[in-house]
This record gives C-alpha cells, structure tokens and sequence, in this order.
C-alpha cells in the first residue's frame, strides 16, 4: 500500500512519535534510543522506554484485548491519535501486551530505509496497512511523491518505534500513546525479552476520559530541554501537564527534576567506594521523597532493587527486607507482578542471604525505607 501524506500530529491516522524511554525498568525507562549504523553512520531514533497495546478498540491481530475496553484510540485536538481511558484504571493494571509488528536490530550495516522496507515486504496487506496507518513527523509534504513515498517508511518508523532489547520495534497499539513529562505520564511500557512482547503498565490510577500518557524519553530535565527535545525529535511543542505549570511552579518543578536526576547519577559511586552504605541509602531516600512531592513515581522498582543491591552487600537483613518488599510493589505496578525484576525481587525478600551482592562488603546496618537500622 502507498503510504498517504499525513501531517504529524493532526488527526486521520494518526502522526505518531514514539519514543519510549528506556526505562530504566528494563533499565529504563526510557530513555533516548540510538539506531546505531554500524558503518559510523548514526541514525537518531529516540526509543521510548516501554510500551504495549491491549483494551483497545483498535481491532488488529497485533493488539490483544487484555482487560476489557480499558481504552480508546481516538483523534485529539491538536496531537493526532491518542489513547483514552474508556473506564477507570487501577494502578498497575496491564493495558497492552503486544509483539512486534517490525522488529529490527539496533545496529545494522545496511540502509535502515532498506531494511524497513524489506520488513514490509514479509508482513500481510493488513500488517502493511496498519504500518501505513501510524503517523510520522519530519517529511516536507511539498516533496515530488517518488520521493515522499521513499522517505515515509523510515519517517514512520522513527516517530514510533522503541528499544526492545538489542533490537528496535514497532508495536502499533502502544504507538498511540501520546508523551507527557514527569508527573504527568500514567502508563509505562517495558519489553519481555523472554515473551518478544511489549507491556504496558498503569503506573497511576487512571480515571474514565483521561489520556494514557507514556514518556518518550527520560523527562527528569527542566522544561526547556524537554521542550526542545520534544521538538527536534517528535516534532511538537509539548503542552502536557507538567509542561503547562505556571511559570513559578513549572521552576520548583525543574528544580526537583534536575535534583532527581544528580542523585540518580550519583548513586552509582557507591560502588567506586566514594559513598559508603549508609549515604547510597540516604541518596535513595531522598530520591524517594523527591519523587513523592514532584508526582514522579516511575523507576521505583528499579531504585529499590539499587537500595537492596546496597543492603545486602553490608549484609544488612532488615535493610533487604524492607527495600525488597518496597520493591515488589513498584514492579509490580511499573512491570507487572510476573516481570523478572518483581519475581527477583520476591526471592530476596523471601531469603536475603541469597542475593549475589550479600555480604561482598564490610557489615553494616544501612537501614531500610523506613529509616530504621535495627537490625537483623
Ligand atoms: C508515537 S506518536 C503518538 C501517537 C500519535 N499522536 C498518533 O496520532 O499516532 C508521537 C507523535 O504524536 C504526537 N504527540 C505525542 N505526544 C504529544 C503531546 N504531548 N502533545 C502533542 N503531540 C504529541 C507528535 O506528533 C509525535 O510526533
């Protein structure tokens, strides 16, 4: 099918742009994905951190109906396609679950136009339709049509495909999820390797008519640069919620968000030895409430394991417990209580002694997320 110009952005089909976050579930969160050509040649493909399709009404073989009519893709004003929440959600709810309509390796030597349009080639007319359904940004509609329709394939892949695994994929259902900023966001998608399938979480209680919001990349930065990343790449000035405070509290925002992101980058001198148990906790502690006054919940299940990777290692029982309890909870929101990280999670709450980390450094009661150090 030939591809039909479409405006990124507005309405019909839908202009879409995802770019999951890595996040930093999988490890995360998402955050900016690099479609690396081999030949020295990089091809700038933000993947957005984790995703998936489900409940949707968009009836195709690659979206699955997991929780009834749980949302809608509909056109919104102003963003194309987006998702909407056709009941109440509950927080951790799976919304998508979904494999790969295009999947392709994050390095390739060849063209990436190239490849796409030889992935094309394999799928059946309704897959190729659904390809063609999706939106992208970034081709001038003014181009002789030879070459707008050369250009589409790649445009569509770029504006909606993320990192699953080592490779890069497309999964059109979740591909509707429009972007939102910090605290904005309420669903988040991670990749299964072992399944080939892409999830999508409630990470927050959903109400009936409000949009499904995913982070296309990670948003702990001031609102400039979101804004400016937004539009170099997505090709949108982004008005979300977070993006939308007022001038005064748009700046506290930033603060916060430019604080989580130090401490989170600070977290790994623990193990260069340049922090000792007690401040890594802390660090976590801090990166904790940070995200409880700025709204910004994602990753939890990830910084936990981080605090329960620093527990054990100084052998402290009472710190793993609590942190993996912690833990368990998060992922099970973020990832789903099946996910790798939640299961891993389970067995170090269940016996402490058994995670790799324990007892590789001096003893010492770190404390858990309570703050406490009693101990053992
Ligand atoms: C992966 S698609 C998302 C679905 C897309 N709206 C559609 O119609 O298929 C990404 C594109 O959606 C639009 N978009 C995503 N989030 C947006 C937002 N918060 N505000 C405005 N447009 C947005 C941009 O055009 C972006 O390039």
């Amino acid at each position: 099918m030939a591809p039909k110009r479409r405006a990124a952005g507005h309405s019909q089909t839908t202009p879409a742009g995802n770019e999951k976050l890595l996040q930093s579930t999988t490890t995360r969160t998402v955050a900016t994905f690099l479609f690396t050509l081999v030949a020295a040649v990089i091809l700038g493909i933000f993947l957005r951190p984790t995703a998936q399709p489900g409940n949707s009404h968009e009836d195709s073989p690659h979206s699955r109906l997991l929780s009834e009519h749980a949302f809608v893709v509909r056109d919104l004003p102003g963003r194309g396609k987006g998702a909407i929440a056709a009941r109440d959600i509950q927080q951790g709810e799976l919304l998508v679950r979904e494999p790969p309509l295009v999947l392709l390796p994050s390095a390739v030597t060849a063209s990436p136009n190239q490849l796409i349009v030889e992935a094309l080639s394999r799928l059946s007319p309704e897959g190729v339709e659904i390809f063609y359904n999706l939106s992208y940004v970034r081709v001038p509609e003014n181009l002789p049509p030879a070459q707008f329709a050369e250009r589409v394939p790649l445009a569509i892949f770029e504006t909606n495909a993320v990192a699953a695994g080592s490779n890069v994929g497309l999964f059109p259902t979740m591909a509707r999820l429009n972007h939102g900023c910090s605290h904005s966001f309420n669903s988040v998608y991670s990749w299964r390797e072992t399944e080939g399938v892409l999830t999508v979480h409630a990470l927050k209680a959903i109400k009936k008519g409000e949009e499904l919001l995913t982070a296309y990349f990670d948003t702990r930065r001031p609102r400039h640069e979101r804004r400016q990343h937004l539009k170099q790449v997505y090709d949108f000035h982004c008005t979300c919620p977070s993006c939308a405070l007022p001038d005064k509290q748009s700046r506290v925002s930033d603060a916060r968000l430019v604080k989580m992101s130090g401490l989170q980058a600070k977290l790994p001198s623990w193990a260069e030895g340049k922090l000792d148990g007690r401040d890594a906790i802390q660090v976590v502690r801090e990166l904790w409430s940070l995200g409880d006054a700025e709204g910004y919940t994602s990753g939890r299940g990830r910084l936990a394991a981080d605090a329960v990777y620093v527990a054990a290692a100084h052998s402290d029982r009472h710190g793993v417990i609590g942190w993996a309890e912690l833990g368990v909870k998060w992922a099970t929101y973020e990832l789903g209580g099946d996910s790798e990280l939640a299961e891993e999670l389970r067995r170090t709450a269940a016996e402490p002694s058994s995670h790799p980390m324990w007892g590789r450094q001096a003893s010492m009661q770190v404390g858990g997320p309570d703050g406490s150090a009693t101990a053992a």
